[in-house]
């Protein structure tokens, strides 16, 4: 997976790729990460990047010609076709889903925005596609493209460990987490529940999957919808509800 970012802050979305699960990701070539500013594009002497919004009102817009130059070079720069993302609150909200079939991709462009926006004719002709990582208000879609980095890139194959793809895998199957605990055992702040201490590996499974369940039922009812629950299942979170209710 390559993933080129037409952004003013480059260093800014380096860095974010380069720690962690990511970071390892690109030292071990399963990823890459490339950036295009749009200020090496702009062919006047103060290498002007933005203009005065049309129409009057605050602000400036980023302007066509120093992010379609910079488009151009990114396109030009490997041979697969690239899938591009203009980040946006304007976009489609960012799901797991989505993730999972971006990850398939071999190349994504992801366009960042600053002031008040892009140019909407640049839009209109060279992005494939708006997303939004949430509804508030940002400075600018750096913070989108990192956060699509991350979680597309750690899906790429090899990325992840076997302990971390297993966590994955619990992650990815639509609940939230169960509670975690490590030593010591016994704390001032509380003990560690018995169940994981009792190397019953069936009753620990249990335990976590009606955690999991429960917490999703409590704090994220939306994503319980989302997701058809089997029989143990059901049965499980029958359990924590009767349980919370008393
Ligand atoms: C959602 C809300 C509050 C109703 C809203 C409504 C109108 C504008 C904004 C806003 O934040 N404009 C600024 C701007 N934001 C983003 O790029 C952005 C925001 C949120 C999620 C994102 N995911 O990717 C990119 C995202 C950065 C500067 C260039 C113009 C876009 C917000």
């Amino acid at each position: 997976m390559r993933f080129d970012v037409v952004t003013l802050f480059p260093d800014f979305v380096r860095q974010c790729a380069a720690v962690g699960v990511v970071g390892r990701a690109q030292q071990r070539e399963l990823l890459q990460v490339e950036t295009w500013n749009p200020r090496d594009y702009a062919t006047d002497n103060y290498r002007t990047v933005d203009g005065r919004t049309c129409g009057g009102g605050p602000g400036m817009v980023m302007l066509i010609d120093p992010l379609r130059a910079a488009l151009k070079a990114m396109r030009e720069a490997a041979a697969e076709p690239v899938h591009v993302i203009y980040l946006s609150p304007q976009g489609a909200r960012l799901t797991q889903g989505r993730v999972e079939a971006l990850a398939k991709l071999p190349r994504i462009g992801l366009l960042c925005g600053r002031y008040e926006g892009v140019d909407e004719r640049l839009l209109a002709h060279e992005v494939d596609e708006e997303l939004s990582i949430g509804d508030y208000v940002l400075s600018g879609g750096e913070l989108g493209a990192a956060v699509i980095i991350d979680a597309v890139g750690r899906l790429q194959e090899g990325a992840l460990n076997d302990a971390q793809s297993a966590q994955q895998d619990s992650f990815s199957d639509g609940l939230l987490d169960c509670p975690h605990y490590a030593k010591p055992v016994r704390h001032a702040l509380g003990d560690v529940p018995e169940v994981l201490l009792s190397g019953d590996h069936a009753a620990i499974r249990r335990w976590r999957l009606k955690q999991a369940l429960g917490r999703t039922w409590l704090r994220r009812p939306d994503l319980l919808v989302q997701r058809a629950l089997d029989k143990e299942s059901r049965a499980l979170l029958e359990e924590f509800r009767r349980e919370y209710a008393q």
